[in-house]
């Protein structure tokens, strides 16, 4: 298989453009009610196939250990539903920042699943791979299902939508938020009255929030700070339960002068929202009509 080019593909950043937590199962999970939004920025995943079943994952990544890997967890997932007796050799470039609510674990997992259903010749639906990620968590069948979406349950009920595809400054004050911890909070309220997602188009995104907000600004002092100096400047957002932040600009110039102002040592970055994922692209994979 080494005379084979490998498969480059981008497992791509997602904001939450909002968050309505409406509700708690009995087992513990909130309901939520969220729009999903792809960015132009994410990681990259090479792909290479193996003969001997193996699967081997470069590098490893500091303070999960490979059995906790999504990618790993992915692959070792689809070759016992599927049987498949290859293996890969996996190389990530790890560009987004872990637990910043920005998916970026999700989104590995959903370019591994993609991405050697591909090279195992597998041809198994984005829904069957998109039930196979929910195992691995909430987030990942967006990333299958790979357009823009409105969500409902723990965000896996699916419909795709057309957003303002703005520009986008993206900070990360610098701490870890525990989702755990944002849950268990007391002070979290769980009683959002659901919408349509009609309702929620026609609103806007002025009337879009983030029911985490208040929880998070409480226990992390650090995102609430940065929160408040980006809100003075454009309207701002924080992303699943943070610890980044966004802000939504009209154009790349006024990304660029918000960049230009940020106090020095922060963590930033501007990017593009996108409705399509560019991993389907890569593949030239879509969800028939
Ligand atoms: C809320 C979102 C929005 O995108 O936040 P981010 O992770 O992106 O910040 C996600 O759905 C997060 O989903 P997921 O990725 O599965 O969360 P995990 O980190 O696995 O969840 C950790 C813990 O948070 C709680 N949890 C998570 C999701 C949910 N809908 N209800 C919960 O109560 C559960 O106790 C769970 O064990
Ligand atoms: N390939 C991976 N990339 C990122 N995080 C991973 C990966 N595999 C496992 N994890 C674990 O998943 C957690 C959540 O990661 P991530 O998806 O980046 O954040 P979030 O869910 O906040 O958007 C990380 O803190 C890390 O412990």
């Amino acid at each position: 298989m080494s005379d084979v080019p490998p498969l480059v593909l981008p497992a791509p950043a997602k904001l939450n453009r909002l968050l309505r937590i409406v509700g708690q199962r009995s087992d513990g999970y909130h309901t939520l009610q969220t729009l999903f939004q792809f960015l132009d920025i994410g990681d990259t995943l090479t792909l290479r196939g193996r003969g001997d079943g193996k699967l081997h994952l470069t590098p490893a990544l500091p303070g999960v250990p490979d059995e906790a890997n999504l990618i790993l967890r992915a692959a070792r997932l689809l070759k016992e539903a599927s049987g498949c007796r290859l293996g890969a050799d996996l190389h990530l470039e790890k560009r987004l920042p872990m637990g910043g609510g920005l998916g970026g674990g999700s989104s590995d997992a959903a370019t591994t699943l993609l991405g050697l259903d591909h090279l195992w010749g597998l041809g198994l639906p984005l829904a069957t791979l998109a039930d196979l990620g929910l195992a691995l968590g909430a987030d990942v069948p967006v990333f299958l299902h790979g357009h823009a979406a409105w969500a409902e349950g723990i965000g896996e009920r699916l419909t795709p939508v057309t957003l303002d595809t703005p520009w986008f400054v993206v900070v990360h004050p610098g701490i870890g938020v525990s989702t755990p911890a944002v849950f268990k909070a007391p002070q979290l309220t769980r009683d959002t009255p659901p919408i349509t997602m009609a309702r929620a188009l026609q609103g806007g995104a002025a009337s879009w929030r983030n029911d985490c907000e208040a929880t998070v600004r409480e226990l992390y002092p650090e995102v609430a700070s940065t929160l408040d100096w980006l809100n003075a400047r454009a309207p701002s957002m924080l992303t699943g339960t943070g610890a980044c932040v966004f802000a939504r600009l009209a154009s790349e110039r006024e990304a660029d002068n918000l960049l230009a102002e940020m106090p020095e040592g922060w963590s930033a970055f501007k990017a593009r929202g996108l409705d399509r994922s560019p991993l389907h692209d890569a593949l030239g994979r879509w969800p028939s009509a």
